[in-house]
């Protein structure tokens, strides 16, 4: 177990702590940039495989502007990450391998809950996918939607957030209610991704959540998605499934998520649900 004051990882809390902060400061010079230089940012600075994107509404900015790109293994993206501000690379860094190392920790633990020993799929997650989704919230206007990112499950095993204020909201599995995620400074929200639902058979469920709006200020959310690699297909482990428990999930890959998402959501609160095996026929 991790001692007090310690993260699973073996960083020291406050050395955790500035990694955070920087991570968050990058991610807000990034946003500051990115909207005072537009054009900068449509081409030469942003490449694939990566993503910069701003959605306005009847001309007024009001939704998210989000920066999304792979992390792991670094030394692999790092190249694709954006060179403004100069300081991107190397605190966005340090944060993508220190969070890297914090889902390892935490898949450990959560495997060893489901009775399938702390080294389960640890190679596969070491060399999986690991995919930052930095957003940028405006704040709060009493014009606007108060709603900054629609209700969705992730992909992946799980998500580590970093919120620099409040505005995660997630949904109760029993009773559809939200609750806000209070942001707590140095605090990481973690959360299960449809991925881990079908792995576990059932037995863990993927979390619903949003985002929104803040009314004080504008806000930054860095969710860090861990799973394994692109055309890996993930299914129920065999370990779960017995005649008392049959299998209740189809196999994916993330590159079958990717595939389904245009133009399926909207039939599917959680990408998961497409998966289920109906045995009712
Ligand atoms: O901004 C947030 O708190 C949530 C972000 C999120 O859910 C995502 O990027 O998938
Ligand atoms: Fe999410």
């Amino acid at each position: 177990m991790p001692r007090a004051g310690m993260l699973p990882g073996g960083k020291p809390w406050h050395q955790k702590k500035s990694v955070m902060k920087g991570a968050l400061e990058a991610a807000s010079e990034f946003f500051e940039l990115s909207t005072e230089h537009k054009e900068m940012f449509a081409s030469a600075d942003i490449q694939q495989p990566i993503r910069y994107d701003t959605s306005s509404r009847d001309g007024i900015s009001t939704a998210r502007s989000l920066l999304k790109h792979y992390a792991n293994p670094l030394e692999d993206w790092v190249q694709f990450w954006p060179i403004n501000p100069p300081t991107y690379r190397k605190k966005m860094g340090d944060y993508a391998a220190e969070i890297q190392g914090v889902s390892m920790q935490l898949m450990e633990a959560i495997f060893e809950g489901l009775g399938l020993g702390p080294l389960y799929l640890q190679e596969k997650l070491e060399n999986g996918v690991q995919f930052l989704a930095l957003n940028n919230y405006p704040q709060f206007s009493l014009c606007g939607d108060k709603v900054g990112l629609a209700s969705h499950s992730d992909y992946g095993f799980i998500t580590i957030l970093l919120q620099s204020s409040a505005g995660l909201e997630v949904m109760h599995h029993e009773d559809n209610t939200w609750t806000a995620v209070p942001a707590i400074p140095g605090a990481l929200h973690v959360h299960i991704g449809d991925n881990l639902e079908v792995l576990s058979n059932g037995q863990l469920k993927s979390l619903v959540h949003r985002a929104i709006l803040n009314p004080d200020e504008s806000r930054i959310s860095i969710a860090s998605i861990h799973g394994l690699s692109m055309d890996e297909k993930v299914h129920c482990a065999k370990e779960l499934v017995d005649e008392k428990h049959p299998e209740m999930y189809k196999e994916s890959s993330f590159q079958d998520f990717l595939d389904f998402l245009p133009s399926n959501m909207n039939n599917y609160k959680r990408f998961v649900e497409s998966l289920k095996i109906d045995r009712d026929e």
